[in-house]
């Protein structure tokens, strides 16, 4: 994973802790609460050093800042990380402390922070953090409808992409091209949606037992290596962050990347590098909202069909970002950020940011 470096220190509050019982790294980071408490999940994952890992809850409670925003949340932007070292393992006493850990961290923060699913917690684990918190959103049965945020996203990721086919000036999936990197619980979901309406699918994961679902819908199999060589219309990354750095983005061969991975740029200037090779990009705080949408609404009691509608909004804001950018000559990214900073300046009576 590559860290495109931080210009400045712009957050509300910062915690790093080594747990109490299990005496892992875990930071959690509050970039904004002008909208509402801070609302996102816990990423438990490998890191090369414990400095990586607050890097990255840094970067990606920014992005939620921007995320919730855009999504029209009550909701401000937050994250927490367990940072493992590389290769390292939990077994199941470790990790019910470092849950235990989190659960304390979070409860001393008194609901400034919400925290969810993310990359490597599921729904058995927030049972455990719940031992502890209060704050935890998303828990098992509290979801209407089908439940689970992977769900919501990989439907804000398919209204996504007809939104950003149509700006195009080629609308609907029938017969187009769509590679997806990595088939997990949002790459998969999306898979088996798009195949449905017709659309021609590429797929790569590291995973070789993914495969399985690659043959079921009658997708195409590539090597993660060449996944993002291959020709296609549409590249979905939906693995891990940071895959669009500057070599990459040189050998794309694509039209338009719409994914949920989250900060899938891996230096600054890559949105602007994209519009130079004529790729549309389609800003991942927009499209990958599905999640946190249904988690939001759920906890204020919404039912199934209002948070569809809601999460089914995210192709409107992209394509309003489209429109502004086409308007002002800026990018996707720089238009979205805009639609972000206007709700986040029209806030009163919050903190900074
Ligand atoms: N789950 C959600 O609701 C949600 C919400 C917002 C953003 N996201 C982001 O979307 C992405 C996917 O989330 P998920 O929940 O499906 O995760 P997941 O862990 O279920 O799936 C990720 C898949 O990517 C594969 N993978 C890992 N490295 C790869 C590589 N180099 N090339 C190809 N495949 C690779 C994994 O084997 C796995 O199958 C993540 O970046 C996540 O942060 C997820």
């Amino acid at each position: 994973m590559t860290y495109a470096p931080l210009p400045e220190f712009d957050h509300e509050h910062v915690t790093t802790v080594s747990g109490a019982r299990s005496g892992i790294t875990i930071t959690v980071a509050i970039h904004s609460s002008r909208l509402g408490p801070a609302l996102g999940g816990c990423r438990l994952s490998n890191y090369d050093s414990w400095a990586d890992g607050v890097t990255d809850a840094l970067q990606l409670s920014a992005a939620m800042t921007l995320k919730n925003a855009a999504a029209g949340l009550d909701a401000g932007g937050g994250k927490a990380v367990i940072t493992l070292g590389t290769g390292e393992t939990l077994d199941l006493q470790r990790r019910r402390d470092v849950l235990f850990d989190l659960g304390d961290l979070v409860e001393s923060l008194d609901g400034r922070y919400r925290t969810a699913e993310d990359v490597g917690i599921d729904q058995d684990d927030l049972r455990i953090v719940a031992e502890r918190t209060r704050h935890v959103v998303g828990l098992p049965g509290h979801t209407p409808g089908r439940g689970g945020p992977a769900q919501d996203t990989a439907l804000g990721v398919y209204a996504s992409i007809y939104a950003t086919l149509e700006a195009m000036g080629t609308p609907g999936v029938v017969g187009r091209t769509v590679t997806i990197s990595g088939l997990g619980q949002v790459g998969g979901r999306l898979a088996r949606l798009l195949t449905a309406d017709g659309a021609q699918l590429i797929v790569a994961d590291v995973d070789p037992s993914r495969r399985t679902l690659a043959d079921e819908l009658g997708a195409r199999w590539v090597s993660a290596d060449d996944v993002l060589v291959t020709p296609a219309e549409v590249f979905v990354p939906a693995a891990l962050g940071g895959v669009l750095t500057a070599t990459t983005i040189d050998v794309l061969a694509v039209r338009a990347v719409v994914g949920p991975a989250n900060n899938q740029l891996a230096v600054r200037d890559g949105a602007d590098r994209l519009a130079e090779r004529g790729i549309l990009y389609a800003p991942d705080f927009v499209v990958n909202a599905g999640g946190v949408i249904g988690l939001a609404m759920a906890t204020e009691g919404a039912d199934r069909a209002l948070i569809d509608q809601r999460v089914r909004a995210i192709g409107d804001t992209l394509r309003a970002s489209f429109r502004e950018a086409q308007d002002q000559g800026i990018t996707p990214l720089a238009a979205a950020e805009g639609i972000a900073a206007a709700r986040l300046a029209d806030a009163v009576g919050q903190p900074h940011k």
